[in-house]
């Protein structure tokens, strides 16, 4: 199994992180500059913290999961202790492969991965591009790693911030939706716990059917909307009210926000 750093151990390292101990990775270590965070981590998965020197030094995967602004100043300072043959993996938004492998020694194996936080009950959903140094194999050895924690789709560059917009964020919007369920439960009679106990197998039931079929969301909505009922009142309401446009506005202006952090 590959020795593996985790850099930045916060809410996706630490996703990360758990996710490849249940996985059964045991040779993990993590950089985490926060004390505070490190002491936790420590106390909670038993993990090695230490500076991201002393965490790079013969790993053999690094994943770095610092805020896109701290990328930089992490490959500046981890760039001596990378051994050659060693793959650098980037969660960061809006990082191209490029600012990456330009803040490293020349023929390091980049990838890039978006990943999301359902990886820490193994249903993220990762989306992968290779970098220009990153071989087939070493390409595919990062998408069997993430692939113990989720789904992983291989996607040209170009499509992270789609990518980053769709799947990165997207945790956030069904969230969103959830919170909406319960108020609108609560504000009918429902106590919180029921109401956060039936948005919630709504959803877990809901996403099933989306994967387990042929039929696309237009369809199985479809199916749930008799004509003149419940559903249809709360449709027609969602349109008038513009919700879905809304929706799809906001999700192009997380990818707008994904192309500014790359610089484009
Ligand atoms: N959260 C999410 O759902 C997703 C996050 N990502 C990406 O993952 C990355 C991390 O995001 P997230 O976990 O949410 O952010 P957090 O701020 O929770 O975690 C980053 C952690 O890294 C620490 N850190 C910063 N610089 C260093 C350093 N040089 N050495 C060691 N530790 C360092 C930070 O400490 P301090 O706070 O003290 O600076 C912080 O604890 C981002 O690039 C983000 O774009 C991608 C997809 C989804
Ligand atoms: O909000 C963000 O910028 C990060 C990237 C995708 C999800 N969280």
């Amino acid at each position: 199994m590959p020795r593996i750093a985790i850099l930045g151990g916060g809410v996706m390292g630490e996703t990360l992180l758990s996710a490849l101990v249940a996985a059964g990775h045991r040779d993990v270590v993590v950089a985490e500059k926060f004390t505070e965070r490190a002491e936790a981590l420590r106390a909670e998965h038993g993990v090695e913290v230490v500076d991201p020197r002393a965490a790079s030094r013969g790993a053999d995967v690094l994943l770095v999961a610092v805020k896109p602004q701290d990328v930089p100043d992490l490959l500046a300072e981890v760039r001596p202790e990378i051994a050659p043959g060693a793959v650098v993996v980037s969660l960061a938004a809006g990082v191209r492969t490029t600012v990456i492998e330009d803040a490293l020694e020349p023929g390091v194996a980049v990838v890039r991965a978006m990943p999301n936080t359902p990886a820490l009950v193994g249903e993220g959903m990762f989306g992968v591009s290779a970098g220009a140094s990153a071989g087939d194999d070493q390409v595919a050895g990062v998408v069997a790693l993430l692939a113990t924690a989720g789904d992983v789709a291989v996607v040209d560059e170009a499509h992270q911030d789609a990518v980053t917009a769709v799947s990165g964020s997207g945790p956030a919007y069904v969230f969103y939706l959830a919170e909406a369920m319960v108020e609108a439960g609560t504000a009918e009679g429902l106590d919180e716990d029921v109401a956060r106990r039936l948005a919630a197998q709504t959803l877990t039931g809901a996403a099933a059917l989306l994967t387990s079929g042929d039929e696309g969301p237009a369809e199985l909505r479809r199916k749930v909307t008799s004509p003149n009922g419940t559903t249809a009142a709360a449709i027609e309401s969602f349109d008038a009210a513009g919700v879905r446009g809304a929706l799809v506005a906001g999700i192009r202006a997380a990818a707008r926000r994904s192309a500014e952090l790359s610089g484009s």
